[in-house]
């Protein structure tokens, strides 16, 4: 058992399933807006080598398994394993609420939501529009609910922080009246950007109002278009795999080579998303992973090429977006590649010469916060994400606001 840093305070557990990971945070703290991380961790290489790491307050390691070769464990033992670990490490505290990162709110949820089995199903009718990642929100909600009945639980979405976008950034130039059926530019990432857009202001204030393009890099990537901290634009659309390619998708296709694939190659449904959910992307162009870190350090020339394809998309996709709101003052880098990949970086930013980037080499290689270069018109920022603690921050509000309305 772990001792936390104040075991007679409250703790709220965040968790955050991803297509290939499942991160998870512990904090304690007075108020939504003092909470501190007092366990951290995830489980990386789910459907691989699944490995569970945990760190303390203070970063050092309490914890890390693997399992061994040919043990490949699926995401119900995977959660079960880790709902136990974290109910030996917090005896002694109060858990008072868990909060979720859920992907997809579609047309019915545009705020964090308290978690109820009604909102549960309403949930599951979202699965077809993100299977790969609905389904491992919904599932660990429904396995912390059996394991604590009583705990309240609140489901936070990515597609929230996209509300503020004007209609033309939220339509597909489709018949009206599937427009009104809620097919429509959603956007995702939102409480990564949600964050950043409330850390850019520290770290550059003058850049309060400005025009920033964030690229939100990792195994699923977007860029997001804001203005004065509001969402404008986004390359992800009504469902997930829209935008730049990603560690298993594509990005943008042209709609007509689906269409192609089946009539022509007899394709379904389920081929289709198979190809465009698992089989693209980087995976699917370096024929070798869909880890950056691999294609970096390969010399294959596929993997080299896949790099290359990405850092040409995100360029092109930060240009689009400066066009979209009708300017570009500075460009955030974040998330597992933007935060960690120098190359990525100096890619990108190359390609966006044109448009008076620059980068700082030493800075780039040394991830600072702010990468540019003198010269640079336009400044550039590596800002580390915090997803878990952005859905804390809700999760905690959301339990304030009913004890005021049961108080009153
Ligand atoms: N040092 C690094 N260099 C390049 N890429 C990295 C590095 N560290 C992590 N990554 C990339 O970050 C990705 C994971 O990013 P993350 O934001 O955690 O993704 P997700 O939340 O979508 O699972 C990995 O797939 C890997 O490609
Ligand atoms: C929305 C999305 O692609 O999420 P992730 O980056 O966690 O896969
Ligand atoms: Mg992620």
């Amino acid at each position: 058992m772990v001792a936390l840093s104040n075991s007679s305070e409250d703790a709220c557990l965040v968790i955050n399933a991803g297509s290939s990971s499942l991160k998870f945070c512990v904090f304690q703290g007075g108020s939504a807006t003092e909470i501190e991380p007092v366990v951290t961790g995830q489980i990386s290489g789910i459907g691989t080598a699944p490995r569970f790491e945990a760190k303390d307050a203070a970063r050092h390691k309490i914890a890390d398994h693997s399992w061994a070769d040919g043990e490949n464990p699926g995401r119900p033992e995977l959660l079960h394993h880790l709902l136990d670990w974290i109910g030996d490490t917090l005896k002694g505290a109060t858990l008072v609420a868990a909060g979720h990162r859920v992907v997809h709110g579609g047309t019915r949820f545009s705020a964090p939501v308290r978690v109820t089995p009604a909102v549960l199903d309403q949930l599951e009718e979202l699965i077809p529009l993100a299977p790969l990642h609905e389904p491992h929100n919904i599932a660990a909600m429904r396995a912390l609910a059996q394991v604590y009945p009583s705990l309240p639980q609140v489901a936070c979405f990515d597609t929230a922080f996209h509300q503020t976008q004007p209609w033309q950034s939220q339509t597909f130039a489709i018949p009206r009246e599937l427009t009104a059926e809620g097919i429509r530019r959603y956007g995702f990432h939102g409480l990564s950007y949600e964050y950043i857009a409330h850390r850019l202001p520290q770290v550059a204030p003058e850049l309060a109002n400005a025009h920033v393009v964030v690229c939100h890099l990792g195994s699923g990537a977007s860029l997001c278009a804001m203005r004065g901290g509001h969402s404008v634009d986004t390359t992800m659309g009504f469902t997930a795999l829209d935008g730049v390619p990603m560690g298993t998708r594509p990005g943008t296709i042209d709609p007509g080579v689906l269409i192609y694939l089946m009539r022509e190659k007899g394709y379904g449904a389920d081929e289709l998303e198979k190809l465009l959910y698992h089989k693209s992307g980087m995976l699917g162009v370096s024929g070798l992973s869909n880890d950056m870190r691999d294609l970096e350090n390969s010399d294959l020339p596929a993997a080299a090429e896949a790099v290359e394809l990405f850092c040409h998309n995100v360029a092109k996709q930060v240009a689009a977006l400066a066009g979209s709101m009708g300017g570009l003052d500075a460009v955030v880098f974040t998330a597992g590649v933007g935060e960690n990949s120098t190359l990525v970086r100096s890619r990108v930013a190359e390609k966006l010469s044109w448009l008076g980037v620059a980068i700082d080499p030493a800075a780039n290689r040394a991830k600072a916060t702010r990468i540019s270069a003198q010269e640079s018109r336009v400044p550039v920022f590596i800002i580390p994400t915090d997803e878990e603690r952005m859905i804390a921050r809700h999760t905690l509000g959301v339990i304030a606001a009913e004890q005021l309305e049961r108080a009153a």
